[in-house]
């Protein structure tokens, strides 16, 4: 299996005042193409300052985060901007959607920081908003959509630049519960079917569930790995 993220003795500090808060402290692991991972704990646990270092978004006070082989503590702010924009695809928990836009027009939009041409670029956003399955929305503004169908084209507009590397952070934190285990359905499908690695953080033991791997964070520090692909099967065999 290939590696496509690996990280090594992780450390972020934060100096509050006279005191050091230890967002990160040592944090080892690693996650391979075409798994779907969870970072699970509670508030205030490091998740978000876990998934900002993975994604470049911060500098960490010490240690190594090697997506797709390039160190991302190497970077300097271009050369981050170029790689997220090439490898990954973020989900976010408040949708981050143009209201001005439709469905289409904001799935189609990172296409054109690559300079797409724009009738390509509505093509593929049209059949990843197929993908995603709403057919019948594409021409819907934000407003004009449920919580669940414009997390959907959150979904669509990660997917459309390929990425190899999709991040989502509490996806369906705005979600109630039946729509979100739709939503965690449709990444999840995803993740199969386009083959892509998923690394989600959420505080939400079940939605943790839908994982191929969990990891439980405490006090900045990872504290155990569970493997859940067995556990999951048995699950879905008891629903058959
Ligand atoms: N910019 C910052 N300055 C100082 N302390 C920070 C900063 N960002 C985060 N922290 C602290 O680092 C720790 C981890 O925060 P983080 O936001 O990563 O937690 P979290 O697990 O994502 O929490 P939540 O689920 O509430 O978002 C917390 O104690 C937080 O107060």
């Amino acid at each position: 299996m290939n590696k496509v993220i690996e990280v090594k003795n992780l450390y972020k500090l934060y100096r509050v005042g006279d005191s050091v808060v230890r967002a990160l402290n040592g944090v080892d692991f690693e996650i391979y193409e075409g798994e779907f991972c969870a970072i699970v704990g509670t508030s205030g646990s490091g998740k978000s300052t876990l998934l900002n270092m993975l994604a470049g978004l911060e500098k960490p006070t010490k240690g190594e985060v090697v997506i797709n082989g390039q160190h991302m503590e190497q970077l300097n702010e271009d050369g981050l901007v170029k790689f997220r924009r090439e490898n990954i695809g973020f989900i976010f928990q408040s949708f981050n959607l143009i209201g001005t836009m439709n469905a289409l027009e904001n799935v189609a939009l990172p296409l054109s920081f690559r300079g797409e041409p724009r009738s390509i670029r509505l093509k593929k956003a049209d059949k990843m908003l197929d993908l995603v399955n709403l057919r019948k929305h594409k021409k819907h503004l934000p407003n004009q959509m449920s919580g669940g169908q414009q997390q959907r084209v959150g979904v669509a507009r990660a997917l459309v630049v390929d990425p190899r590397i999709i991040f989502a952070d509490e996806p369906t934190g705005n979600l109630d519960s039946h729509t979100s285990e739709e939503v965690m359905h449709l990444m999840q499908q995803v993740v199969k079917e386009q083959k892509k690695t998923l690394v989600m953080v959420t505080h939400d033991d079940h939605l943790a569930t839908y994982a191929d791997r969990i990891f439980h964070i405490i006090d900045g520090k990872i504290v155990k790995i569970e493997d859940n692909r067995e556990k999951r099967e048995e699950k879905e065999h008891e629903t058959i």
